[in-house]
């Protein structure tokens, strides 16, 4: 993983929302999963289930950042004291860098894309590593990213497995995401110890299984 510095830096905020722009075609999905080679969570969830939790929380979150990402990206004024009294002061948020979103099969698509919204509008870039179990929602995933994102080379999707994973995880990033079993979930904040890397976990027990179509 690279960090793209300056590069990143100019990209915060407006560039982000632009992008958040085009991901509204996501609502392509809606449509698209129908026809999709690749239907998943249509076919693993009840489509009412699947509609709710992987298609309307996703045009949620979008509408929700798009609403709201002017007012989180703009600098927040805060108190002086004397030494600063001639100044002005507030806080900027700047991106992390580069985040690694881990995702786990029974979500297989909000799981990813929910998170993606939000590292996108604050700037980052954004490696997404779908579940290998939902392969087919995997392989979706790397179809629909490039299609729908300006900046593909920023947003990458990695598939495949522990082997993927493990070769993943030697990187530095700078915040990872993870929905998954709690043992991986070590595995995972084990190798971001290395760097310091801050993690965001969401485990609990495996459930780990095969859904044939997922
Ligand atoms: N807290 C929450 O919001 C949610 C929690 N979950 C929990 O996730 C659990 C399901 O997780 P799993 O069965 O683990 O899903 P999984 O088998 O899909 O694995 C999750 C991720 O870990 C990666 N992985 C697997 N083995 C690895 C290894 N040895 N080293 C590094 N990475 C590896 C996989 O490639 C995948 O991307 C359930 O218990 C569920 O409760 C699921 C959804 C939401
Ligand atoms: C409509 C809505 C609020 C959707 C959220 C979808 C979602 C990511 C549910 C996860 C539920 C969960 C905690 C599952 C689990 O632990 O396996």
């Amino acid at each position: 993983a690279t960090h793209g510095g300056e590069h990143l830096r100019a990209l915060c905020f407006a560039p982000a929302e632009f992008t958040l722009l085009r991901w509204s075609a996501v609502a392509g999905v809606e449509d698209g999963c129908l026809h999709h080679p690749f239907p998943s969570f249509l076919l693993l969830q009840s489509g009412h289930n699947a509609y709710s939790h992987e298609i309307l929380s996703v045009l949620g979150e979008l509408a929700l950042t798009m609403d709201k990402l002017p007012s989180w990206a703009a600098p927040q004024p805060v108190k002086k004291n004397l030494l600063m009294i001639r100044d002005e002061a507030y806080i900027c948020l700047e991106p992390l860098g580069v985040v690694l979103i881990i995702g786990t099969w029974n979500y297989p698509f909000v799981l990813v894309v929910q998170p993606l919204i939000g590292a996108i509008a604050a700037g980052n870039a954004v490696v997404v590593k779908p579940s290998e179990i939902s392969e087919n929602t995997a392989q979706l995933v790397a179809d629909l990213l490039p299609q729908y994102l300006d900046r593909v080379s920023l947003y990458p999707v990695v598939t495949g497995g522990a082997a993927e994973m493990k070769a993943l995880l030697t990187q530095r990033f700078d915040h990872i995401l993870y929905t998954g079993n709690s043992t991986v979930g070590k595995i995972v904040m084990a190798a971001a110890a290395k760097h310091l890397t801050p993690v965001t976990l969401e485990p609990w027990v495996s459930l780990r299984r095969r859904w044939p179509g997922c």
